[in-house]
């Protein structure tokens, strides 16, 4: 590891646009949560929850992050699960996070949108107060429910409509093609909603190119099987469409053995707008810098290659054009540390 290289990356201003929140759920507050909420869980100790995440699948793992969402009940609880994740933003200089929510996560337990998003909002509204944190909320929806429920979730979202920027589209993606939220894309498009999708994570590259097509998506979440398509590959440097991938997550989820097989070095090669995230890092084994060391470490990740990947993700941010002129300022200014 180069220590120049570990420095200049934590000290690097970074954007994260593939987050899911649940997914920063710490093995500490999950336990503490679930003791005041009085949800059962076969987890006695943060080492019990690190040693569940020997994930086969993707599957494997959303059976441990959605039980691990349902000890969520209360506005505080929210709050802290957010704030939680903006402190970390703060230590990391993340100073941009486009975050995802997903309500339905936590309707099986009765809770409603207004208390998940007061939660939510109030600990926003803290972190942007108190050092000027950058946020965007994607309101995403889980493809393995109907896209009646999901219509209506849209629909229900309408109080909260100015706190989301964009939809996305989450969890199992095998048996759940994107030709079947059509009609939610339309109508998210409709109301104004920028537009994004998980897609070619598990799925084949036909997922991707139907999220484009079909769904009518402007970035793609993982997409990192795409590769197993050169004429899509061509399409998405062509087009400019950015990924959001994920490398930790895809080593722990089995979409690559090992981080040294990882297919984002032929994405930049080929000139797709590849940005860097880490979807679930608490069960994955690292946040946003960690996901960079990784890469440094396994794949020879370079400060210059790490400065166009900052500069991609700002790049593909869901923020206006005068917020994102003023990121790409900050990047230039930093150095080579
Ligand atoms: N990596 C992932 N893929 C699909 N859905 C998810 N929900 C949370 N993490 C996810
Ligand atoms: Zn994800």
């Amino acid at each position: 590891m180069s220590e120049d290289f570990e420095r200049w990356i934590r000290g690097a201003p970074k954007c994260e646009l593939h987050l899911h929140i649940d997914g920063s759920l710490q093995p500490r507050r999950l336990l503490e949560l679930a003791k005041k909420n009085g949800v059962a869980l076969p987890y006695a100790s943060e080492a019990d929850v690190e040693a569940a995440c020997a994930f086969t699948d993707l599957q494997s793992f959303l059976d441990l992050y959605y039980h691990g969402a349902s000890v969520l009940r209360t506005e505080e609880d929210f709050y802290h699960l957010m704030g939680d994740y903006l402190a970390v933003c703060r230590s990391e200089r993340i100073v941009h996070a486009e975050i995802m929510v997903e309500p339905q996560t936590y309707a099986p337990q009765g809770v409603s949108l207004d208390t998940v998003m007061a939660g939510f909002s109030a600990a926003i509204d803290d972190a942007s107060r108190g050092w000027g944190q950058s946020v965007a909320l994607i309101l995403s929806f889980l493809r393995h429910l109907p896209v009646a429920e999901a219509l209506a979730q849209l629909e229900a979202a309408e109080p909260w409509r100015e706190h989301f920027v964009a939809i996305g589209l989450a969890s199992a993606e095998r048996d759940h093609p994107p030709a079947d939220f059509v009609r939610l894309y339309a109508a998210a498009r409709e109301r104004g909603y920028r537009l994004t999708a998980h897609a070619g994570e598990e799925g084949p590259a036909a997922f991707v190119r139907d999220a484009l097509d079909v769904l009518g998506v402007e970035r793609i979440d993982h997409g990192v099987r795409a590769v197993e398509d050169p004429a899509l590959v061509e399409r998405l440097a062509r087009e400019g469409i950015p990924l959001t991938v994920c490398p930790l997550s895809n080593v722990r989820l089995r979409v690559f053995d090992r981080l040294a097989d990882h297919t984002l070095p032929q994405f930049l090669e080929a000139g797709v707008a590849v940005t860097v995230n880490s979807d679930d890092p608490a069960y994955f084994g690292g946040y946003l810098t960690e996901n960079f060391l990784a890469l440094h470490r396994e794949l020879g990740l370079a400060i210059p290659t790490a400065r166009r990947l900052l500069a991609n993700a700002i790049d593909a941010s869901f923020l206006s054009s005068a917020a994102r002129a003023r990121l790409r300022e900050d990047l230039a200014a930093y150095g080579e540390g």
